[in-house]
């Protein structure tokens, strides 16, 4: 590192966000993303601050990024003018390829080029990711996934869906026939991975104009490299991809990655938040248009290094089939407001027609915590409370759209919980069927054994009858709050 350089500010990531809201209700979320999130969200909305933290962290927001599922990343960044980085600063393409094996970026090592799976394993026809790792990413997948790599499955002999040109929207994906909740639609391997954020030094002599430019100048020339290693088709395939940031200094391929990438947490070790990121982009999960009210929901499944597309509620032949780019709980207004950088206005009926319910029930849903364990504890709330709550919880949720979410699974979920809680096998095995296809979920758990409901497992459930044996009537001693009996909190 020269000198002159200037690290990237890491104190913008102590400024408080103005907020601070809770949009999973899950405590496994880490808090550390949401706060990242609502800064870099800040930082991007604030025109452009030109002393961010690092290339992609200042580029992309990640206002949705406080979600447990993947996410479209956008960057509602404005347009940036360009101008010319002073001399001996602009970006070159390094223009070293070594197909199929890792190649270091830098000499410190900090970054490897690598094809995913590797191609060590036994080689198939299966098509590959280009990714740029960090250390220890690699390491997750061949030394802590168990099964990897898993060969991706057959494809479907009649396709669950097709591309086609949407009215006022560009491509977009529609159901080729109908489906069901939990219906899987397609099993596909990203054509690339990198980082969503790529510390940048820059020299004190930057003009802020010219350190904006160098900010997407320096990620292009990442993505460049991980680029140049595709296969021919697999780069094609990527070059046609949409790209809606063509004119706010983003390069071809960093527009293209900001335009479709979908944010991944969790695969860079050590280090947590939006920062801590990988953004992932698709072929064809990439024409997923977006709703606030959305019918599919992608997951990343590690053992097949390979994104799963589920139906997230009961989907028409030719109906539109669509994700959420970003946290469908706020307000209409804010929302609209995420749509600016993709230049589109979201068309869906809760942004056509937006009333002050429909914001107030977004609203509730995320504040919405149920908790096990707080309710069969406690004597003053009803028998039927949490599950009455759960109920109310998934009319809003059923009525807004909003079945991708988290909140969807929580409440389902925690219905089935409560009636292992009160002794009611029957019932809980009839709230089990419906947790069944909800495997899009971040927290999904089988639920097989619990759909009989004389199953044994019944018995050997850690809150079989908890609300009757332990609690009912009154705070009892041998409710142990704080043990064992501290889940869906
Ligand atoms: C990830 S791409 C989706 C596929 C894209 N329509 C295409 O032709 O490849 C994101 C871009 O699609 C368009 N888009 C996505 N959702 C939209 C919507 N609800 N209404 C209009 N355009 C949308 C915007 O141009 C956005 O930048």
């Amino acid at each position: 590192m020269k000198s002159d350089c200037t690290q990237a500010d890491p104190t913008a990531a102590n400024n408080q966000p103005k907020r601070p809201r809770k949009t999973s209700l899950l405590t496994s979320t880490p808090q550390s993303l949401v706060l990242a999130a609502s800064v870099v969200k800040r930082a991007c909305i604030d025109s452009f601050k030109w002393d961010s933290f690092s290339a992609g962290a200042q580029l992309y927001s990640a206002s949705g990024a406080c979600h447990n599922s993947p996410m479209i990343l956008k960057a509602p960044v404005g347009k940036v003018e360009k101008v010319d980085v002073p001399k001996g600063f602009e970006t070159k393409l390094n223009g070293k390829c070594c197909k199929f094996k890792d190649h270091k970026i830098n000499s410190s090592g900090s970054y490897i080029c690598t094809t995913m799976p590797p191609a060590t394993e036994p080689t198939t026809d299966e098509p590959t990711t280009e990714c740029l790792f960090v250390p220890g990413t690699k390491d997750i997948f061949l030394r802590n996934t168990p099964g990897f790599p898993q060969p991706l499955p057959a494809p479907p002999t009649s396709p669950a869906f097709r591309i086609q040109e949407i009215p006022g929207k560009g491509l977009g994906v529609v159901a080729a026939r109908p489906l069901k909740q939990g219906d899987l639609l397609l099993t596909e391997r990203p054509l690339l991975m990198m980082p969503l954020a790529i510390p940048v030094t820059r020299p004190r002599t930057f003009t802020p104009a010219q350190a904006m430019q160098h900010s997407p100048n320096e990620s292009e020339r990442y993505a460049e490299i991980v680029v140049g290693r595709m296969e021919k088709g697999r780069r094609e395939a990527f070059y046609r991809l949409h790209n809606s940031h063509t004119e706010d200094g983003s390069g071809p391929i960093d527009g293209r990655i900001r335009t479709n990438g979908i944010g991944l947490r969790g695969l860079q070790p050590g280090v947590a938040g939006a920062i801590g990121m990988y953004t992932a982009v698709c072929d064809v999960v990439a024409r997923l248009n977006h709703s606030c009210s959305p019918n599919t929901q992608p997951k990343f499944n590690r053992t097949m290094f390979a994104f799963e597309v589920y139906a997230v509620r009961e989907v028409a032949e030719g109906e539109e089939l669509t994700f959420q780019y970003f946290d469908a709980l706020v307000p209409a207004e804010e929302r609209a407001e995420m749509c600016t950088p993709y230049a589109f206005k979201c068309s869906c009926a809760a942004c056509t027609e937006p009333t002050r319910e429909s914001d107030a029930r977004r609203a509730e849903i995320a504040s919405f915590m149920p908790s096990v364990s707080a309710w069969s504890t406690n004597p003053a709330l009803a028998d039927d409370w949490l599950v009455d709550r759960c109920l109310e919880q998934l009319e809003m949720l059923e009525r807004e759209g909003l079945q991708y979410s988290e909140q969807y699974y929580m409440a389902t979920q925690t219905i089935m919980e409560s009636y292992i809680c009160l002794g009611d096998a029957e019932r809980a095995s009839q709230w089990a069927a419906r947790v069944k296809p909800l495997v899009w979920s971040e927290h999904y758990r089988p639920v097989d054994d619990f759909l009989d409901p004389k199953s044994p497992a019944y018995a050997g459930h850690v809150l079989w009858r908890a609300r009757i044996d332990d609690c009912h009537g009154g705070l009892s001693s041998n409710c142990r709050l704080g043990e064992t009996r501290m889940v869906a909190t």
